[in-house]
C-alpha cells in the first residue's frame, strides 16, 4: 500500500486552477521531490496535504485512509502531517531538546526518542541550547527532528534546505535524507531546485501548471523525460529539430544519431545532453563548430557554440579546458538521445 495517494485533485481560488488534476503516489519510507517553476501549484499542494485548504474535488489517502475527498475531511491536527518550513520554525522558549519533545506524549520512550534523534540529526550535545544559539542549518535539524519525532504518516519539507548557502546546504540535504531512511519517515519535498532533487529524492514528481507531468525515478526524469519542457528544466538539454531515419536513428543538425523516444514520420525534436558533446581538432571535422562563449562552474564549464547553420551548441567540458573564444572546433556526439513529435515542443 501507497503511504500517499492524491487522485484527479483538483483546486481553484476564483478563476484560478492551482491544481488541474493532481495524481501522484507515494510508497512507504521513500522521499518524493515536487519540482515545478514558480506558481505552478507546488504550495496548494502542500497546503491540501496538510490540510490547510480543502480540495474541490479529488482525493487524497494516507496509508490507504481517506483524509479528503467528497465525504472526508480530516483537520489538519488528526492528519499525523508534519510540515518543516523554510526557516524560523522553532519554539525560541524551548531548548533544542524540548523542542524535538514538544508533540510526544509523556512516557517513558520520550527521553529515548529525542535522544536518538539528536544522535540521528547529529545534534549530540546540543540538547539544551535555545534556537537563537544555533546556526540556520542547526536550526533547520532541529526542525527535521521535531517533525520525525511523533513517527507521522507524511514529513512535509517546503524548501526545507533553501535559506542555507550552497556547502551548508549539500550537508543538511544529505543528512536528512539518511535520517529519514534510518527512520523509516515518508517524505515530500517541496523545491524549484532541479539539482536538489536529482541529489536527494527516490522519486521526482515533475509539476507544471497544476498538474503533474511525470513521476518517476531521478534517472528516468533526466535520460528518459517525458517530454521536451521536463527535458530543459530538469538539468538542462538543446532541443534541436530532425526526423527519424531508421527506427533507431534521427537526423538532426549534429548528424545521425542513435535515438530513443515517440517514432513517427513527421518532423521531431531531439534533445541533447550538453555533456554528451565532446570537442575535438576541427581535423579531420567531425562537425565543424565556432566557440562563442565559456561559463566557468568549478566542477566543469560550459561552452556555448554555433553550427556553420547558426545552431547554437552547448557542451559541458572538464573546468580546466582551455578554449580560445572565436576558434574553430570538431564536435561528436556520444550516447542516445531523446526524440518527441515537434507538435510536443512546448509541452
Ligand atoms: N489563496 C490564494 N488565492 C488566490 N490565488 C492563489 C492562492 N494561493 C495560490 N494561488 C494561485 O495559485 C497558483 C499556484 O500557486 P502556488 O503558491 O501553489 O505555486 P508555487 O508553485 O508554490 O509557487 P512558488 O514556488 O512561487 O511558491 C498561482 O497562480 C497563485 O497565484
Amino acid at each position: 500500500m501507497n503511504a500517499l495517494e492524491i487522485s484527479a485533485a483538483v483546486k481553484r481560488f476564483g478563476p484560478v486552477t492551482a491544481l488541474a488534476g493532481v495524481d501522484l503516489a507515494v510508497p512507504p519510507g521513500t522521499l518524493t521531490a515536487v519540482l515545478g517553476p514558480s506558481g505552478c501549484g507546488k504550495t496548494t499542494l502542500l497546503r491540501c496535504l496538510a490540510g490547510f485548504e480543502r480540495l474541490d474535488t479529488g482525493d487524497i489517502r494516507l496509508n490507504g485512509a481517506p483524509v479528503d475527498g467528497p465525504r472526508t475531511f480530516t483537520s489538519p491536527h488528526r492528519r499525523r502531517v508534519a510540515i518543516v518550513p523554510q526557516e524560523g520554525a522553532l519554539f525560541p522558549h524551548l531548548s533544542v531538546a524540548g523542542n524535538i519533545a514538544y508533540g510526544l506524549p509523556r512516557d517513558h520512550h520520550r527521553t529515548t526518542r529525542v535522544q536518538d534523534l539528536l544522535t540521528l540529526m547529529g545534534l549530540d550535545g546540543m540538547e539544551n541550547r535555545f534556537p537563537h544559539h544555533l546556526s540556520g542549518g542547526q536550526q533547520q535539524r532541529v526542525a527535521v527532528a521535531r517533525a520525525l519525532a511523533p513517527r507521522p504518516a507524511l514529513i512535509l519539507l517546503d524548501e526545507a534546505f533553501s535559506a542555507l548557502d550552497a556547502g551548508l546546504r549539500a550537508d543538511l540535504r544529505d543528512d536528512v535524507r539518511a535520517a529519514l531512511r534510518a527512520d523509516g519517515a515518508t517524505a515530500l519535498l517541496v523545491t524549484h531546485d532541479q539539482a536538489e532533487a536529482l541529489s536527494t529524492a527516490d522519486q521526482i514528481a515533475v509539476m507544471r501548471a497544476g498538474s503533474i507531468l511525470q513521476a518517476a525515478p531521478p534517472e528516468t526524469v533526466y535520460q528518459a523525460p517525458a517530454t521536451p519542457w521536463i527535458a530543459s528544466f530538469v538539468g538542462g538539454a538543446m532541443l534541436l529539430p530532425g526526423h527519424w531515419t531508421t527506427p533507431t536513428t534521427v537526423t538532426t543538425a549534429l548528424g545521425t544519431l542513435p535515438a530513443t523516444g515517440i517514432h513517427t514520420t513527421a518532423p521531431v525534436t531531439v534533445m541533447i545532453r550538453p555533456e554528451q558533446i565532446t570537442l575535438s581538432d576541427p581535423t579531420p571535422p567531425p562537425i565543424p563548430a565556432k566557440v562563442i562563449d565559456r561559463t566557468y562552474l568549478g566542477h566543469s564549464a560550459l561552452i556555448r557554440l554555433e553550427l556553420p547553420d547558426a545552431t547554437p551548441i552547448s557542451a559541458r567540458v572538464p573546468p580546466n579546458h582551455l578554449i580560445d573564444l572565436g576558434s574553430q572546433v570538431g564536435l561528436t556526439v556520444t550516447g542516445p538521445c531523446r526524440a518527441w513529435p515537434a507538435s510536443l515542443r512546448d509541452n
